[in-house]
């Protein structure tokens, strides 16, 4: 395999647990690569692998180099736990950070590209907010202007904005040719930059493709989300209803909510007529297109640990098909 990062049939034990279970992957130069998965799926293990920070069994190379003797200055990293210094100032640890590399950019300038500017710059670390902390880490992997940057989970704490800005950021370094290997535990961040996503389960890669390809194929079809009474989603009998002449939905019951499979918005309509006509009560209503957090919940069997709920439209009852925004969560977008 050839690419700015490879992975073959890499294994990892601790003990008994197989945190690393014969990977393999090939990341281009200039690729922004997301990789996902449940907690203890074995990410920062592949990034710990990648960067040369654990020893494992297989093939890891970074830009044709052994990982752990790569030139250090051509990579950057941001470890999911990193804790610098705390009675420095940002600036000050930049620039100490800085000093570590023959050539690095301007610390001033690199904190300015993750949102820390002015007083907050000469604050003490240790008195940054959560979000405030990672933007810093988030310039220290940056301030040698590395060709490779590997992000654990580089958003974690940071405020909506935030991390709107630090993907604004991240798709720049990418368009200058930055290769960069993030792991999140947000499908809407690694939608949004990852050319390519991987699903890690169980120290395996289950999964690797461009996000549309596979929401296409793991997403499943478009839905509405009926919010009805848990009674009433349960009910043989009201599924069954559902079922029968002119009605042309595959409809189930999912926690309390039906959902109707493969509805077009224009369908929106009809289902909501066919639910009347049968006397079914709801309270509302979302209209969803598969996303890259149902690839999640297809492949690995499990919810999403950023919280996320539907990103889709809501619809309120008896508003005859008026779409409501405000059921949409795009501002995590
Ligand atoms: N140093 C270690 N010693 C023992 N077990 C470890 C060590 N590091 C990781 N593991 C185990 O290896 C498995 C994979 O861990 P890893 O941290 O790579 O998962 P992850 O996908 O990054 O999880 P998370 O999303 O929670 O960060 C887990 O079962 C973890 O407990």
């Amino acid at each position: 395999m050839t690419g700015a990062l490879v992975a073959e049939g890499v294994r990892k034990s601790y003990g008994d647990v197989t945190a690393l279970d014969g990977v393999s992957l090939s990341v281009d130069t200039g690729e922004v690569f997301g990789l996902v998965g449940p907690n203890g799926a074995g990410k920062t293990t592949l990034v710990r692998a990648l960067t040369g920070t654990t020893a494992v069994e297989g093939g890891v190379s970074v830009l044709s180099a052994d990982p752990a003797e790569i030139e250090k200055s051509r990579i950057g990293l941001l470890p999911q736990s990193f804790s610098p210094a705390g009675r420095l100032t940002a600036r000050e640890l930049l620039a100490q950070y800085a000093g570590l590399y023959d050539d690095s950019r301007d610390p001033d300038a690199v904190l300015a590209d993750v949102g820390i500017e002015g007083e907050t710059a000469e604050q003490w670390y240790e008195t940054l907010s959560g979000g405030q902390k990672r933007r810093v880490c988030v310039a220290i992997a940056l301030v040698n202007d590395p060709e490779v940057l590997f992000l654990d989970e580089p958003t974690t704490g940071i405020d909506p904005a935030g991390r709107r800005d630090l993907w604004e950021l991240l798709e720049g370094l990418a368009a200058g040719g930055t290769t960069v290997f993030l792991t999140s535990h947000s499908m809407a961040e690694v939608e949004r930059l990852a050319d390519r996503v991987g699903f890690l389960k169980d120290g395996r890669l289950v999964a690797v493709g461009p996000p549309r390809d596979l929401i296409e194929t793991h997403g499943g079809r478009s839905r509405l989300l009926v919010d009805t009474d848990a009674d009433v989603a349960g009910s043989d009998a009201v599924l069954a209803d559902l079922d029968g002449e002119g009605f042309d939905f595959d409809v189930s019951d999912s926690g309390g909510r039906l959902v109707v499979e493969g509805v077009d918005p224009r369908e929106i309509g009809d289902v909501v007529d066919a639910l009347e006509d049968r006397g079914v009560p709801f309270e509302s209503l979302t209209w969803k297109q598969p996303d890259l957090e149902d690839v999640y919940l297809e492949l690995t069997g499990e919810f999403f640990a950023d919280g996320g709920g539907d990103t889709g439209v809501a619809v309120g009852p008896g508003v005859d098909g008026d779409i409501d925004h405000s059921g949409s969560q795009e501002a995590d977008r």
